[in-house]
């Protein structure tokens, strides 16, 4: 299996209150595949995703990526498993204002020894005519594709996504989502992605969905809609 996560648990401290986020959470993730995770406000899926990005701990439990715990990196080990093996979305781009599309896009490839080619993957997410504009002389959709590009450009392994549309509307949701899917499909990239949308459930192989920290529903999806096909 190429991530697996055992009994995982986390819990965070609020005053006098402890709230449990994860609870002995196991699930296993094949490589090459698109997952989502669906689950209320507070369920836990941020969690699970800055602990499988190697951003936050657990307090319990095993995160096993390609045969290694990460839970037992050190600071060094971990920044050089987030270099080499994640790209991130998040839901507000995340670019770095002072540098131009490309030069934001460069910035995260020398992170890797195996990045990809700058211009391939902008022209992939559509954007290399608009390499030396700044983010703030580009739309939110532009912008996410660029904070894509930026993911991908380093060629990880796997890329988790937080809301990657929720700033989006519909058609800018759309073309980020077509553009995941073509990234796992021309990279083989492992894609998991947190939401509350269900309806982009309908185009990932695996559908899986928490609740108050806990797995309750593990799902095969064995014919992924196509991401242009996928309608809220
Ligand atoms: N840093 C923190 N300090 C205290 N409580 C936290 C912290 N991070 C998360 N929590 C709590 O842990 C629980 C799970 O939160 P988490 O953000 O993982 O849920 P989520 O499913 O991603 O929610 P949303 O869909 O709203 O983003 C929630 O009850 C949340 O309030």
């Amino acid at each position: 299996m190429f991530i697996e996560i055992k009994d995982l648990s986390k819990s965070y401290q609020v005053g006098l209150t402890k709230i449990d986020a994860l609870k002995k959470l196991s699930i296993d993730f094949e490589k090459g595949k698109m997952y989502v995770i669906l689950g209320p406000s507070g369920s836990g899926k941020t969690t699970l995703l800055n602990i499988l990005g190697g951003i936050d701990k657990p307090d319990e439990g095993k995160v096993i990526v390609d045969g290694e715990d990460i839970t037992n990196y050190n600071d060094r080990e971990l920044t050089n498993y987030r270099r080499r093996k994640l790209g991130f979305i998040f839901q507000f781009y995340n670019l770095v204002n002072s540098l131009t599309v490309l030069e934001n896009v460069l910035s995260t490839k020398y992170l890797s020894e195996n990045g990809l080619d700058p211009k391939e993957v902008l022209e992939v997410v559509g954007m290399w005519e608009h390499r030396d504009k700044f983010p703030f002389e580009l739309s939110g959709g532009e912008q996410q594709r660029v904070a894509i590009a930026r993911a991908v450009v380093k060629n990880p392994s796997i890329i988790l996504c937080d809301e990657p549309t929720g700033a989006l509307d519909f058609e800018n949701a759309k073309r980020v989502l077509k553009l995941l899917e073509d990234i796992n499909k021309r990279y083989g990239t492992t894609i998991i992605i947190a939401t509350h949308n269900t309806a982009i459930a309908k185009m990932s192989h695996k559908i899986i969905r928490l609740r108050s920290g806990e797995l309750v529903e593990y799902q095969d999806n064995p014919s992924p809609a196509l991401a242009e096909e996928v309608v809220w």
